[in-house]
């Protein structure tokens, strides 16, 4: 990837947070072969920034290349394109991408970049198309699209498109980045996967927090990870979050989060973030409502 600042004439900048899956259970299996899922969503306050500005002539630019992401596969331009179409809306639009968030690793950085984008052409374009709308759109993208698009930490349901606002602790996290590139539909074509666990209600969720069931099929396939959990655990209780490879812990603050992610060896790379209930980008969006009200 190349670094590609956001310039200054881009007209709105926006953060692309990640999320972590607190716990993930697996209930069963579609007919059409998707899993049906219980999550946990909560943001971190870490993420990328997308810069937007409008185009008079209706093209979709993304000016940010990521290696081994054509363009027009890239969800950020699928999410313009999309949203566009849909709105029949004449304008275009130059997007730049900071790209920060580490790929494939179960933090929801593509999904994330496509919920932004959508929220900031929406905003742009002058659109008035509300989140319910710009969520079903998004659910076409992938599955983790309409948590970032609403904003709200969440228990997930479904594929991840039933969502209840919940209010979590909002601790500081450890996430731990194992150097390793892990299919999501590999792991979930495994047939070692734990794929009955019973339901539960968000009432009713158990001591611990739950647990994900992608871990031990992950842990098995790839010894990477296997030892970054191990490592984390000396340290705190780990968790990997997602189809993986990230792992993570919590902390009650930043210096004590910091303090273990300078003890783990170069080898794995982590960064340190606080838990959020609101996405970053909507308190953004509602700061900028705000102050064109003003
Ligand atoms: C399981 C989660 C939890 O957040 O994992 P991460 O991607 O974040 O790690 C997501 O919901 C992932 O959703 P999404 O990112 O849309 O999945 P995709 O990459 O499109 O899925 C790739 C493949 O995995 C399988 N798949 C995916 C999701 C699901 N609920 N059941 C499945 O069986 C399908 O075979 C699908 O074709
Ligand atoms: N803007 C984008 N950012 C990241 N990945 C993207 C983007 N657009 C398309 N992709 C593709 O989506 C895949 C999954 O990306 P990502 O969301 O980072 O993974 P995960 O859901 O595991 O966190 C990437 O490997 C890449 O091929």
């Amino acid at each position: 990837m190349t670094a590609t600042a956001i310039p200054a004439h881009a007209e709105l900048t926006l953060p692309a947070p990640a999320k972590l899956n607190l716990m993930l259970h697996i209930l069963g299996r579609r007919a059409d072969g998707y899993h049906e899922l219980q999550t946990l969503f909560q943001f971190i306050d870490y993420g990328d920034l997308l810069g937007f500005a409008r185009r008079s002539d209706g093209e979709i630019r993304l000016h940010t290349e990521i290696t081994g992401v054509p363009h027009d596969s890239n969800l950020i331009v699928r999410a313009a394109r999309q949203l566009q179409q849909q709105a029949s809306c004449t304008l275009g639009a130059d997007i730049w991408l900071d790209k920060r968030l580490p790929m494939g690793g179960g933090i929801g950085g593509g999904s994330s970049d496509a919920a932004t984008t959508l929220l900031g052409l929406n905003h742009l374009w002058q659109l008035g198309w509300d989140e319910e709308r710009l969520a079903q759109l998004g659910l076409g993208l992938g599955a983790d699209v309409p948590v970032f698009v609403r904003g709200r930490a969440a228990f997930a349901e479904g594929v991840g498109e039933r969502l209840q606002p919940v209010e979590l602790a909002e601790p500081w996290y450890l996430v731990a980045v194992p150097q390793v590139a892990i299919s999501t539909a590999e792991v979930f074509a495994d047939p070692e996967l734990t794929r009955n666990t019973p339901a539960i209600t968000v009432r009713s969720l158990p001591a611990g927090g739950g647990h994900n069931d992608c871990q031990p099929v992950v842990e098995k396939r790839y010894p990477e990870v296997r030892n970054a959990l191990n490592l984390l655990n000396k340290f705190v209780p780990a968790r990997m979050t997602g189809t993986g490879a990230c792992v993570f812990g919590s902390f009650p603050n930043q210096a004590d989060a910091d303090k273990v992610s300078r003890q783990l060896p170069a080898t794995l790379p982590s960064f340190t973030a606080r838990g959020c209930n609101r996405s970053p980008v909507h308190l953004q969006l509602e700061k900028l409502a705000t102050e064109g009200n003003a």
